[in-house]
């Protein structure tokens, strides 16, 4: 195993950290640390698991008891259909933050995309005709920052995930990369809608060239029945002692949770291994919740290199991919210079023509014109509503600011990004 620790890329990488000024994509880190995967394809860790994507849509009143078979104190569907939907999203955790631990055995620098990359790809499901397709669509609504669109939908079962992801990153003294997530994602299953707020991460194992990710802080899943998830993230040396360990509570309404009062249930383990579920009340253990390293996972179908069209993100890195597989740092550079370079001669026509360039399937929403509480009586926008139900801030801060806290009060601009079905209907050249 080569020492990178100690070889000389690592330490001239680690003296540029110190000047680090907040544009990750700035830093130029040796080869045997960049990953061949850009960031426009994260958003297939949402739906490795299309059985538990989709599972709260076939949850009724009839079947619910079936579903979480341990808890037999489940009072009703719509408390069935809230665990599940906790469940699915712990289960992406293990994609979105340790899959390139798994494949390139540490966290790796991802590509950074250019403005107008797409990702798309599917999960056929071909097994289990009532699943039905799940679709992908990524696509990098903006570069300077870096920000990634999405949506996963399946029309068969009416299940659509819709969201975008920004990050602001600083290192700590210690070169820990603190990473908060700005965004938010929205799952919509059937007439039932949950707003989820995003976890802030940090990176440790920089020093020693072997990264890896540790959630910190807080997520929220807003139901729109009032059902609410606090899922609290915490790492070795914390309470528990373990790596990647969680604490989830349900709650019937906002209003318990800020009581203080019991939840529902509370699930709480590693979200990278096995986790358990108990009655919120008597603390009485009711089985597993969730089991990670034996629950399989289902990777994205993706066309051939071949087959994709010169802005999706596989055929547009290539070449800088192989040139990372085989370390050979000419061939990064020289390959990443051609696609910056026709990134640069793009922004420069449009400049000249006075146009910007067209977003394809995704489009901003800004919600500044009006001030929280009139927006509640004139919208049935999801994300205004499920915010309200938290005093969530609906200003571009670290996902699960709060109304007035000092993130929200910095914060100057309040857009958002919204999949447009209809631009996606109308879709000539792009197939999944
Ligand atoms: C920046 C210094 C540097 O290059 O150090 C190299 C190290 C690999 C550490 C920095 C990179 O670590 C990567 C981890 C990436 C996050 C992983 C998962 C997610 C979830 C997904 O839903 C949204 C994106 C997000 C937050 C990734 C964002 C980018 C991160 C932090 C990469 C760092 C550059």
């Amino acid at each position: 195993m080569t020492d990178y620790a100690s070889s000389s890329s690592w330490t001239s990488f680690l003296k540029s950290v110190a000047s680090f000024s907040g544009d990750i994509s700035s830093l130029t880190a040796p080869p045997f640390i960049l990953s061949t995967t850009s960031l426009s394809e994260f958003p297939q860790y949402w739906a490795e698991h299309p059985d538990l994507f989709l599972e709260s849509s076939f949850i009724t009143e009839e079947n619910y008891k079936s579903k979480f078979p341990d808890v037999t104190d489940l009072p009703s569907a719509e408390i069935a259909r809230m665990l599940s939907v906790t469940r699915w999203f712990i289960a992406t955790l293990k994609s979105q933050y340790c899959s390139r631990n798994e494949s390139m055995g540490t966290e790796k620098k991802p590509l950074n995309p250019f403005l107008g990359e797409i990702f798309v790809g599917k999960w056929d499901n071909k097994e289990k005709e009532e699943y039905g397709e799940t679709v992908l669509l990524s696509e990098q609504v903006s570069h300077h920052p870096p920000k990634t669109a999405y949506t996963i939908f399946n029309d068969k079962n009416d299940v659509k995930l819709e969201g975008y992801n920004q990050v602001k990153a600083s290192f700590s003294k210690t070169l820990m990369l603190g990473v908060k997530q700005l965004g938010h994602a929205m799952l919509h299953v059937k007439d039932e809608s949950f707003l989820i707020t995003l976890p802030a991460l940090h990176i440790e194992g920089i020093l020693m060239a072997a990264p890896f990710v540790e959630l910190n802080s807080k997520s929220i899943i807003q139901s729109s029945s009032g059902l609410v998830t606090v899922i609290e993230y915490s790492g070795r040396g914390y309470f528990s002692g373990k790596k990647n360990t969680f604490k989830a509570k349900l709650y019937k309404s906002v209003e318990d949770l800020n009581a203080n009062g019991y939840p529902l249930y509370t699930m709480s383990g590693q979200w990278s291994g096995v986790s358990k579920i108990a009655n919120g009340e008597t603390g009485e253990e009711r089985g597993t919740f969730y089991d990670a390293v034996n629950h399989p996972t289902e990777h994205i179908y993706v066309k051939p290199i071949e087959e994709q069209n010169p802005l999706e993100s596989r055929r547009a890195w290539e070449k800088v991919a192989e040139g990372i597989t085989f370390g050979d740092m000419t061939m990064i550079s020289q390959e990443k210079g051609k696609i910056e370079n026709h990134q640069r001669e793009l922004r420069k026509q449009e400049e000249e023509e006075g146009t910007e360039w067209k977003r394809r399937w995704f489009k901003e929403v800004d919600y500044s014109t009006i001030s929280a509480n009139e927006r509640l009586d004139k919208t049935d926008d999801k994300f205004i509503q499920l915010c309200a139900e938290l005093n969530l801030s609906t200003k571009n801060t670290p996902s699960g600011s709060i109304v007035g806290d000092k993130e929200d009060l910095k914060a100057e601009t309040s857009s958002h990004w919204r999949f447009n079905r209809q631009a996606w209907d109308e879709e000539k050249e792009i197939k999944v």
